[in-house]
Formats: C-alpha cells, structure tokens, sequence
C-alpha cells in the first residue's frame, strides 16, 4: 500500500510553512510599533512578537500533531493561550520538503517520540532595539534526544523574510552554503550577554576576528553563511529552544553543535524542566574539525584555571 510522507518529514515541512505566518505576525507586530516589552528577567525580554508568534507556532502544532511534545520558550498566561485567530491555525505543509526522501533511520519515527522546541523569536534584545536583522524564529524537530530537523526563520530578511531548513541526514535548504573564509579565523558570540570573562575566554582562542551578532539561530546563519568558522559562548544562558533548530540545520550542513565539553544536549521532553545549556554553546562549520576545535577550548580552560 502507498504512504504519505514519513512523519518527521511532515512536521519540517509544516514547520516552515507555520514560520513564515509566524514572520508575517513579528513584522506586523514590529510595524504597528507597539511593541508591549515586559522585562522576565535581568537583560531578558518578551515583546507582542514573542507571545503572538508562540500562539500562532503552537496553536497550528498542536491542532495537526496532537500526541507530540512541544515546548516552547514563553510561559506566561498570554502566551499560552491558544484560543488564536482561524487564519492563525496553519495548516499547509510546504511542498518542496514533502517531496525530500526521508532518510531510512527516520522512516518510522512516531509521534510519542517527537518534542518540538520553540523560540518564537530569538533575539529579542536586538528587536526591541530595531536590530531587525538578528532576528530569528526557530522550530527544532528531535527525536527521542537528538535535533534531527529545523527550521530558522529570519523574519526581516529582504522586508519578506525567508526559511532556512534542514534534515539530518538529507540536507538543507532556502540558502547558500558557503565555506568561511581559510585566510583568517572569524568566530562568532553574544552581543548582548557579553562579560569579561566572555572577552577574556575568546581572546584565549587567537582569533583574527570576532564578530558580536544577537541570537543563536544568527550566530549560527554565520557559520553557515561563511562569514564565520566558529560560535563561541563559553556561559550558561542558552536554553534548549535557541540551539535545537540552530543544531539541526548545521548538523544537516556537515557541522556540529556541543557543549565546552564536546558533548551533545540532550532535547527530549525530560530536558523541559531543566531547559538551561548549562555549558555553553560551541558550533563549527562543516570544513572546520570540531574535535580538533574543542581540544583547543580544552587547552584554553586550562591555561585559564592555571593562571586565575
Ligand atoms: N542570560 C540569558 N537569559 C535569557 N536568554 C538568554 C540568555 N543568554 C542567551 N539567551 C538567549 O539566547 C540567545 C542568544 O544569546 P546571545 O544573543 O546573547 O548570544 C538570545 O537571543 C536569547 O534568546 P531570546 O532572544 O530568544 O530570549
Ligand atoms: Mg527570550
Ligand atoms: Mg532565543
Ligand atoms: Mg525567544
């Protein structure tokens, strides 16, 4: 008997089409130019964006996939209030992605196995304060604990917005790959949650340049992109919502996403409770050996240690 599209090619291909309404909601939100910041917490924001892009994310989710697990980053009353406008309920699953070949190891993948992680909008700090370009929504696909799809959005880009996706063990797409450049080492880190220490960690590595950009799915699009080789954020902060689709794609790329440690976050449902990336953030782009690259980090923690 003939069967429709495997699962987890179906929540991909619903998931870029959920993040361009998502797009089209931030850049009415940003438009209107109200933009109803509340603080959460020290340098932590939500705005209009982030409620209303979470509503309309997880409104069309749960309508189409009701046994899968969702977890996404606000969880105020506002946020979770589901009850969304018809047009907010999407239920179109992109085309093209429903024609990619599923890969053999996630043919049979069911919806009990599933936790989708939600950033409606990272980089808030840079929204609020018009740095539109940082700007990303990201819709991670995982499996069990493993990021296996994602989608990140970037709202702002062209004034139209377009989806970059990608599928372990398939590939990516909406976006040129390119390798960063072999002249220099360029890495990439906060902008907003910069510190001393962050500074002195980095200028550890030697690099010929550091770019500070918002947002980990932009600190990720800079790897893939080849404007740079590397994401550092040597901190805690990161929670699992802003590195699932970010490590899906890379990973799809040929790249790889860890902690200081060279080890992988875990994404299944049990992470909810304890959503923090306790140790960091390390991203590599697929020409750049990320074993070699965290025994350098390791080495650099070392000398610190020795010499504090
Ligand atoms: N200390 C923190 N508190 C809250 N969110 C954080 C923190 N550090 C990082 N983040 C989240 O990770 C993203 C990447 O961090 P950074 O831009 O500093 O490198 C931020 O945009 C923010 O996501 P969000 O904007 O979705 O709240
Ligand atoms: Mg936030
Ligand atoms: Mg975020
Ligand atoms: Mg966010």
């Amino acid at each position: 008997m003939a069967q429709g599209p495997a699962l987890v090619c179906r929540l991909l291909a619903s998931s870029v089409s959920v993040a361009h309404k998502a797009g089209n909601i931030i850049r009415d939100v940003m438009q209107k130019g109200d933009l109803g910041i509340i603080e959460k917490g020290e340098n932590d924001l939500q705005t209009e964006a982030d409620r209303s892009a979470q509503r309309c994310i997880v409104a069309s989710f749960k309508n189409l996939y009701p046994n899968v697990n969702i977890v996404a980053e606000e969880v105020d009353k506002i946020s979770q209030n589901l009850d969304v406008p018809a047009d907010w309920l999407i239920t179109d699953l992109d085309p093209k992605i429903l024609d990619l070949e599923c890969p053999k190891s996630l043919l049979n993948v069911t919806e009990d196995q599933v936790t989708i992680w939600v950033d409606p909008l990272d980089g808030t700090s840079e929204f609020t304060k018009g740095l539109i370009d940082h700007v990303t929504i990201l819709i991670g696909v995982c499996v069990n604990d493993e990021a296996v799809a994602g989608v990140i959005y970037q709202p702002f880009w062209q004034n139209r917005g377009r989806a970059l996706w990608g599928l372990v063990g398939s590939g990516v797409g909406g976006f040129e790959l390119k390798e960063p450049p072999q002249t220099k080492k360029v890495y990439v880190t906060t902008r907003s949650h910069y510190d001393k220490a962050i500074e002195k960690f980095i200028d550890g590595l030697k690099p010929c340049e550091v770019i500070r950009v918002g947002g980990a799915g932009n600190k990720v699009l800079y790897i893939l992109e080849g404007k740079a080789h590397a994401y550092v954020y040597p901190s805690a902060g990161c929670k699992r919502w802003d590195t699932a689709a970010p490590e899906a794609v890379l990973r799809a790329a040929g790249g790889e996403l860890t902690d200081v440690h060279g080890n992988k976050y875990s994404y299944s449902k049990e992470n909810e409770k304890d959503p923090l990336n306790k140790y960091g953030v390390f991203a590599t782009a697929p020409s750049y050996n990320h074993t070699e690259f965290m025994k350098l980090i390791s080495d650099i923690q070392s000398k610190n240690v020795k010499n504090d």
